[in-house]
């Protein structure tokens, strides 16, 4: 058989190919000092340098592949990561430390988006009128400002290329309190800023140091007349449309915009008494609604129509039988080439597992068994929780509702490790990282095949 002689560039791969297989640590490390983009590089059936130390029980090599960057997402040929094949031959030590430096795949997943808890809800104090009414016109009092639901922000110019494109504005009491004289405006108490390190320290000795308060102005001002407030800024509302502008804050940031927005949208659309129709006053830092007629129901015993509510959602990943695929849906309303894990509100009367059942027999025809709770996250679009399971699947044919989704398709393990690796690709594309779907599928397919 003719053997064709290699480029230059595939002899590199083989030689750094054949360190990985060989344990040769200072000559895989010289070979990546000269061309650092060899640390993901597959040579046959799919295998990267990390699979083929991982293979052959080489820990310092592992070791020092992952301290460069080495990504452990790429699958070989047989659908194995790295992890699954240290795990395959026996070298625990290894698939320990491929588990360990990654949190998603020891089976911990990583802090979601719109989960940072930023400030100290300190919910006790929603009570206490008079400490509200000094927090309000504290110099050191944070005020954000949302026009309806949308909050005003400006565009992020120091670092082009962070992810983090939106910061909230910031306002003191000075900036905004004649908008406390509208009866339409919603003053929310977020909560208070947790000390951090950051806190001066001998205030905080000396116990004058007083954590500063957050508030959310919800206003039906004009957006321009609002905007004129931030003095040259380059400030705008956003409109969440494409819904992707609110997952541009930081991960600070976004855990307070999940708990504003949440609220007021509550605000707007509970403005009269849903028991009586009567008109309502807000109480507790904006966090309850009193109904002003006298004689309402609501206003005995506990009514939760009186508190913000939220809509529980499901969210799961449907398992193939076989581990090896999962099942992923697309609505109409999707970009090109994107999918993405089902979803449905949960009915009055229904448990989680129940509602991912029937949400999956609904929208795909397909028939589940067990199903595990992973994790959860507000979704405050407008005020969603999103409970996030893996679902496995006993049957396997699809029959799509074509109301609720336009096509429902199974994707290897391969398919979707390739979409996660190389990032967009057109045959298909997964959520963006800040959604529980993303988190749920990376999730999964860091898990070994035998779940
Ligand atoms: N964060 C994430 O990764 C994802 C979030 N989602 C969110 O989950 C939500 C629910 O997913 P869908 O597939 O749309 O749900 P779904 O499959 O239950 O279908 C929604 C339809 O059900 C009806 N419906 C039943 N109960 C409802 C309720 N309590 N509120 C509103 N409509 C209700 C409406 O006709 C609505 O059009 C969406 O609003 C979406 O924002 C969905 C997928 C991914
Ligand atoms: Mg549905
Ligand atoms: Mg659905
Ligand atoms: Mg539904
Ligand atoms: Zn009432």
């Amino acid at each position: 058989m003719a053997s064709f002689p290699l480029s230059a560039k595939e002899e590199i791969v083989e030689r750094f190919l054949d360190a990985a297989v060989r344990g040769d640590l200072p000559q895989l490390r010289m070979l990546l000092t000269h061309t650092p983009s060899l640390i993901n590089q597959t040579g046959y059936s799919g295998w990267t340098a990390l699979m083929l130390a991982a293979r052959n029980g080489h820990y310092n090599v592992v070791e020092a592949l992952l301290s460069h960057g080495c990504d452990k997402l790429p699958v070989n040929s047989s659908s194995q990561t790295a992890y699954d094949i240290a795990k395959f031959w026996g070298h625990s030590h290894i698939s320990n430390l491929l588990a360990q430096t990654d949190d998603r795949c020891s089976g911990v997943l990583p802090e979601l988006y719109f989960c940072r808890e930023t400030l100290d809800r300190q919910s006790d104090k929603r009570t206490d009128k008079a400490w509200l009414e000094a927090q309000q016109s504290d110099p050191n009092t944070v005020y954000l400002l949302f026009s309806n639901i949308n909050p005003m922000v400006s565009r992020c110019e120091e670092d082009k290329s962070s992810e983090v494109l939106n910061k909230l504005c910031r306002f003191r009491y000075d900036g905004v309190k004649d908008l406390f004289q509208k009866p339409t405006t919603k003053l929310i108490f977020l909560g208070v800023e947790k000390m951090n390190s950051s806190s001066s320290c001998s205030q905080v000795q000396e116990g004058s140091w007083e954590p500063p308060a957050w508030f959310a102005i919800g206003t039906d001002e004009d957006a321009t007349e609002l905007l004129k407030r931030c003095r040259g800024k380059n400030c705008f509302f956003t409109t969440f449309s494409p819904k992707i502008d609110l997952l541009t804050f930081s991960e600070e940031e976004a855990g307070i915009v999940a708990h504003a927005r949440a609220v007021l949208v509550w605000h707007n659309r509970y403005s009269f008494c849903p028991i009586c129709g009567s008109g309502t006053s807000v109480e507790e830092g904006g966090h309850k609604r009193r109904c002003l007629n006298l004689k309402c129901r609501s206003l005995k015993g506990v009514y939760n129509t009186c508190y913000p509510q939220i809509d529980p959602v499901v969210i799961m990943l449907v398992v193939h039988p076989d581990r090896n695929q999962c099942l992923l849906g697309r609505k109409k309303s999707f970009p090109v080439g994107m999918f993405s894990c089902l979803a449905g509100f949960i009915e009055p009367g229904e448990a989680i597992e129940d509602a991912v059942r029937r949400e999956v027999e609904e929208e795909s025809g397909v028939k589940v068994g067990l199903v595990r709770y992973i994790c959860s996250q507000p979704w405050p679009m407008p005020s969603n929780l999103m409970i996030g399971c893996l679902a496995i699947a006993t049957s396997t044919n699809i029959k799509v509702d074509q109301n609720e989704i336009e096509e429902a398709r199974w994707f290897t393990r391969q398919q979707i490790a390739e979409s996660l690796h190389r990032g967009a690709n057109p045959a298909l594309m997964l959520p963006p990282s800040q959604t529980i779907a993303h988190q749920l599928i990376r999730y999964w397919i860091c898990k070994n095949a035998n779940l």
